[in-house]
């Protein structure tokens, strides 16, 4: 398989969201696996307590965040943990039968290659083909962990939608650009946007000036402003050096105690907010909630309200993801998928997710 040809990557673990199970919708797809269950039940320690001590598997879950390509025996248990969705590619398109389709897709490590310089880190013209032909079939929106500028300034395709910040900062196509929105003529000027959190800005741009003179000490290490969240790197730190960036870290965030810190490929994020609530918020994970009503769903729904699909029973919904983040995300849509069948409300799965 060709690291960025279409959609597929070795790296790549792409999820598919599951249509209802049985009694509501649909029949569990993919087939639940032991690993996946798991994960579903780790859910609530996915992010990180800064007021605890700092647990020794840390490191190795951060190695374990940029799997190794090699064919190895530790890759292949890493590969049994996280299966291809391509595997369960034509029982997909079977589901997604008569299904609206709507595309989200993560932008580095999905859509660009992984690099050192997450400046440098381009889409080829042949992807931006790829994505630009699917965008004309479905209502397409790329979600990233950048600042929407920042993504909107890779990709550069102003049909998609644009969900920066783990979503906290969204801008859809003018509604005329959209060709799967059906918008009255007085809307068809208007920009889909969704902000949410300005007040904590100050506060970011705060711990940002103060991580990035903390960073300085250790050579390699780089904080990225990606304006409602940031992202400490250390892919270019020796390996030795990642336990004082992680104290660093978690020195800085215990004069915040609102902060959040979540890990990604060889990436610390602080945020506001969890990145599993941004991705309740950005609708994509309170699909579940639409789709079976068993909840009003706190999130905005942002994306589907705004395509007109909330509450819409006949959609299906792909994310395509590489990073830990994005696992966030489809082990929230498992965990949904879970409440919805033991018939709990809203209420309860915002609680464990908070
Ligand atoms: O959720 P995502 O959109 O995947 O955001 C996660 C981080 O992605 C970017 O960092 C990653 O890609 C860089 C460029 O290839 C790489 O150098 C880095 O090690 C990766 O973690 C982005 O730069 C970060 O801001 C995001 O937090």
């Amino acid at each position: 398989m060709t690291k960025h040809a279409g959609f597929s990557s070795d790296e790549a673990v792409a999820a598919v969201v599951a249509p209802p199970p049985t009694g509501l919708h649909f029949s569990p797809f993919p087939p639940p696996t032991k690993a996946a269950a798991r994960d579903c039940k780790k859910l609530a320690a996915v992010h990180v307590d800064i007021t605890a001590p700092m647990a020794g598997s840390w490191f190795e879950s951060m190695k374990d965040s940029s799997p190794r390509r090699a064919a190895d025996a530790e890759h292949g248990d890493w590969m049994e943990k996280h299966p291809s969705a391509l595997k369960w590619f034509e029982a997909a398109l079977g589901a997604a039968k008569g299904k609206q389709i709507v595309m989200f897709l993560d932008y580095d490590g999905t859509l660009s290659p992984i690099v050192e310089d997450p400046d440098r880190a381009v889409m080829s013209e042949e992807m931006r083909d790829a994505v630009r032909r699917l965008a004309e079939h479905f209502p397409t929106a790329i979600v990233s962990g950048r600042c929407r500028d920042k993504v909107f300034n890779f990709v550069k395709l102003t049909e998609l939608y644009y969900a920066g910040s783990h979503g906290m900062d969204i801008e859809g196509p003018a509604k005329q650009q959209s060709k799967h929105i059906k918008a009255s003529a007085e809307e068809e000027e208007a920009v889909v946007q969704y902000q949410a959190g300005s007040e904590f800005l100050p506060i970011i741009e705060e711990v940002y000036h103060t991580l990035t003179a903390k960073m300085e000490s250790i050579p390699g290490a780089m904080v990225e402003n990606n304006k409602y969240c940031l992202s400490v790197h250390f892919r270019c730190v020796q390996e030795e050096e990642w336990n004082a960036v992680e104290e660093e870290v978690r020195s800085v965030l215990k004069e915040y105690p609102g902060l959040k810190l979540t890990h990604g490929r060889k990436v610390s994020i602080v945020s506001y907010r969890s990145i599993i609530r941004f991705y309740m918020d950005l609708g994509i994970l309170s699909w579940r909630f639409a789709l079976h009503q068993v909840g009003q769903g706190q999130g905005p729904r942002f994306l589907l309200k705004s395509l007109g699909y909330a509450g819409r029973s006949d959609v299906f919904p792909i994310y395509i993801g590489d990073d830990r983040t994005d696992e966030d995300a489809f082990k929230v849509k498992e965990f949904l998928c879970k409440m919805a069948k033991a018939n709990q409300g809203d209420g309860a799965a915002e609680k464990m997710l908070t």
